[in-house]
């Protein structure tokens, strides 16, 4: 272990035996700040040292992008095999998998992108096993499915610590944080909603970051790990859950303590499958389209009828504006007004501009200049 990690380590300890309180509390927040920072300039360090080798190209392309993470040989090739017909390499061996293997997963009407990565393993987030490459890959997915098998669930908990210190934050909002650096005038707090952090906490976590002068607007409910998130940034945030694979491989009373052992690590229930005989393929498939947060819109030509039969698939909260850049080129620069009819709208036919927030089901026409 080097230097920074053994000074991370005693810190952290510090913060584990600190219990929380208003008196505490920024004492505590100093040491968390301390912590990021000190883990920011470790990872970089160790990822420039990692070399300057060339990172997986792969192109995203789709409705929509889902990567497979797990150990090495827990059946993510075989399970993209199985969800995309693919013919990734499968092997009783770790590290079979040596690069990004892209499939295709067609599911009610989407074009999902599925990604085979190779093997993340403990270290991944400090480059260990081209963890470097790995997470940069895992950093651009619109979902994270964490696959684990009926051996290893009680360890989905190591990769989602890989994955956090990676930057990486799952299942949650981005914090609605704004951190404007000012040449004078101390720390301005201001608040939309509760007033969910106190200033003193915040004037010693800016200062871990030799930010004395700012002003911070905070919306709604965040903690002090949300807050030094925003202050260091290179957050990213986005959905995931657990598959565990391999079932077929044991009786039930086993299925149910590797289930049990990952909803108390992870929160949720996962899917048991089994990517070798296809046993709850398809409910994995509901589940990356439901995850992926898909909607339907349908377009109707300018005086035309809609076409009801082939809707375009958007993500959800998609704006007009998504819709046009999906359309064409020239839609969003010639753009005039949209029309809609449905559930994000008040009336039928009723204008809206390129900001608007379609609902599912959506009738939409475009109007353009010329
Ligand atoms: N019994 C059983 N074996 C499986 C299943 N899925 C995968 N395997 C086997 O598990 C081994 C590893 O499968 P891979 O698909 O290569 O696993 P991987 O996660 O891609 O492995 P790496 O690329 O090395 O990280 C192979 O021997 C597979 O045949 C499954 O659902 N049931
Ligand atoms: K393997
Ligand atoms: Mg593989």
């Amino acid at each position: 272990m080097s230097g920074l990690e053994d000074q991370i380590k005693e810190i952290e300890d510090e913060i584990q035996r600190t219990s929380y309180n208003k008196a505490t509390s920024k004492h505590i927040g100093r040491l968390k700040a301390k912590v990021a920072k000190m883990r920011e300039e470790a990872v970089q360090r160790a990822m420039k040292s990692a070399g300057g080798g060339e990172g997986y190209s792969v192109k995203k392309s789709g409705d929509g992008t889902v990567v497979l993470v797990g150990f090495p040989s827990v059946g993510k090739s075989t399970l993209l095999n199985r969800l995309t017909g693919k013919d990734s390499e499968v092997g009783a061996y770790a590290f079979t998998t040596l690069t990004v293997v892209p499939g295709v997963l067609e599911h009610k009407g989407a074009k999902i992108q599925v990604l085979d990565i190779p093997g993340l393993i403990a270290g991944a987030a400090m480059g260990k096993g081209r963890g470097k490459e790995v997470i940069a890959v895992v950093r651009s997915a619109d979902l994270i499915l964490i696959l684990g098998d009926v051996y290893n669930g009680r360890h989905v908990d190591v990769l989602m610590k890989e994955l956090y210190d990676a930057g990486i934050r799952i299942n949650k909002p981005k914090p609605d944080i704004t951190i404007k650096k000012a040449a004078n005038g101390g720390i301005r707090l201001n608040y939309v909603g509760e007033e969910a952090l106190e200033i003193d906490e915040v004037r010693s976590i800016l200062a871990e970051n030799k930010t004395t002068n700012a002003d911070v607007l905070v919306r709604g409910n965040v903690s002090q790990d949300d807050f030094i998130d925003a202050m260091i940034g290179n957050r990213i945030y986005v959905p995931a859950f657990v598959a565990i694979n391999k079932v077929d491989l044991v009786d039930e009373a086993m299925r149910n303590e590797v289930r049990e052992e990952v909803v108390e690590r992870f929160g949720d229930e996962p899917y048991m499958i089994s990517a070798h005989s296809g046993y709850n393929i398809e409910a994995l498939k509901d589940a990356i389209y439901e995850n992926l947060g898909f909607m339907r819109v349908y377009m109707k030509p300018l005086g035309g009828p809609a076409d009801l039969e082939e809707p375009l698939i958007v993500r959800s909260g998609s704006t007009i504006e998504d819709v046009c850049n999906r359309l064409h080129r020239e839609f969003v620069e010639k753009f005039k007004y949209a029309k809609i009819w449905g559930k994000s709208v008040k009336h039928d036919a009723q204008r809206v501009g390129l900001q608007h927030t379609l609902a599912d089901e959506d009738i939409v026409t475009i109007v353009t200049r010329f």
